[in-house]
């Protein structure tokens, strides 16, 4: 049997809300949806991967039409098979994919392909017949768990959102099984952030931990006055305080701040998650990583990353990705993460989990479907098969 990639279809998504964090606003958030269709047939139906891009970034149409979905069906089929010729091989496809790219400068570029990889993974475990967690697991030697931690990120700012609403949004989390809940800062005062933590720690509990995100806000004198009002709370993590890439800023914070912290969700290649390990002061007995293989050069790029961290010491149980999305879910049940963000409210129909996953105590077990799962979701998959089926 062989494998081909008959097509690579793309179309961009409005995931757009009123919300803003300290940095943006998601008024004209947008999505990449990929389908990349094989001439494989299983149970009576065609192979169709799909993927789509993580928030936070803009959909990739422009890149992934003029460049990268070319490539793929340009590319001599034989050359993206693995040794036995029954499925496509990811890392030739994502070499082919990268023909032609230099090094460095990982902008838009890693959210384009990581896209693609998605939906080529999701392809080669509906081809092996399995989900992806168990499939990553197997080519690892690792046993997969399909229970998987999870947290509730919200707490966002939005017109007219007062303490009331805040704690309100809270409760509805720990209402939905989630015991750890994540709020922003940084998009106000320090004071009036005060408040807000403030009230949502005495909605919560103490069973339930708060996380904090000032998504890359601030400059070392602000990230250092946030870190020693913050040290005065049991905070689950100090997400993202300074720009991504100012790794001296994160280091010097670590001097202000015992807690966790937590950063990486906009670092995008291997080679900068190495030089956040190198230059960062992040503590592996105690931080998180956050690197989001969807805006990152995908799966085949986070088990390079994978990689480092373990030359460098680091356990990948101290990665909790970004983005909320099924495909993370599936990396941490079948390669050991910590667990996985999501979004409750947020994002749809993109984030989330399989219908009837229900959360219990902060972990949601994974149902063995086919691939990454989405057919197990039917808003998402009613978007997806109105791409290509
Ligand atoms: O608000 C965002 O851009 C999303 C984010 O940082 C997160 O989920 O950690
Ligand atoms: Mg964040």
């Amino acid at each position: 049997m062989s494998v081909r990639i008959v097509d690579v279809c793309e179309i961009t998504k409005p995931i757009s809300s009123p919300i803003r964090n300290a940095y943006i606003d998601f008024t004209k958030m947008t999505t990449s949806l990929v389908a990349v269709v094989t001439d494989v047939v299983r149970d009576g139906k065609r192979v169709v991967g799909y993927g789509f891009n993580s928030n936070g970034r803009y959909g990739q149409g422009g890149l992934i039409r003029e460049r990268f979905a070319p490539r793929l069906k340009e590319a001599d089929p034989k050359s993206l098979l693995d040794a036995d010729g029954g499925n496509l091989d990811p890392d030739k496809v994502w070499a082919a994919m990268m023909s032609n790219e230099k090094p460095g400068g990982h902008g838009e570029r890693s959210v384009a392909v990581g896209t693609i990889d998605m939906a080529v993974w999701d392809a080669v475990a509906k081809i092996a017949g399995k989900p992806l967690f168990r499939l990553l697991a197997e080519r690892h030697g690792l046993k997969a768990d399909p229970r998987v931690f999870v947290y509730a990120a919200g707490g966002y700012y939005y017109p007219g959102k007062d303490l009331s609403a805040l704690r309100g949004e809270m409760r509805g989390y720990l209402d939905r099984g989630y015991n750890v809940v994540k709020m922003k800062i940084g998009g106000a005062p320090i004071a009036e952030d005060r408040e807000r933590i403030e009230a949502v720690l005495k909605e919560i509990g103490s069973q339930t931990q708060l996380a904090v995100d000032a998504n890359g806000r601030f400059d070392l004198e602000t990230a250092i006055a946030y870190a020693k009002m913050l040290r005065e709370y049991p905070l689950f993590w100090y997400e993202e305080a300074g720009d991504p890439l100012d790794f001296a800023l994160q280091a010097a914070l670590a001097e202000f701040y015992p807690g966790p912290m937590a950063t990486g969700e906009n670092l995008f290649s291997h080679q900068d998650a190495k030089n956040l390990i190198r230059y960062g002061g992040m503590r592996p007995d105690r931080d998180w990583l956050q690197f989001d293989c969807a805006l990152s050069y995908g799966l085949c790029e986070y088990q390079r990353t994978l990689a480092v961290l373990k030359t460098h010491g680091w356990s990948p149980s101290r990665c909790i990705p970004h983005g909320g999305h099924q495909m993370s879910l599936n990396i941490a049940a079948g390669l050991g993460l910590g667990g996985n963000e999501s979004y409750p409210d947020l994002f749809q129909p993109y984030g989330g989990f399989p219908d009837g996953v229900r959360v219990e105590n902060g972990y949601i077990t994974m149902p063995d479907l086919p691939g990454i799962g989405f057919e197990g979701k039917s808003d998402l998959y009613k978007e997806m098969k109105a791409l290509a089926a």
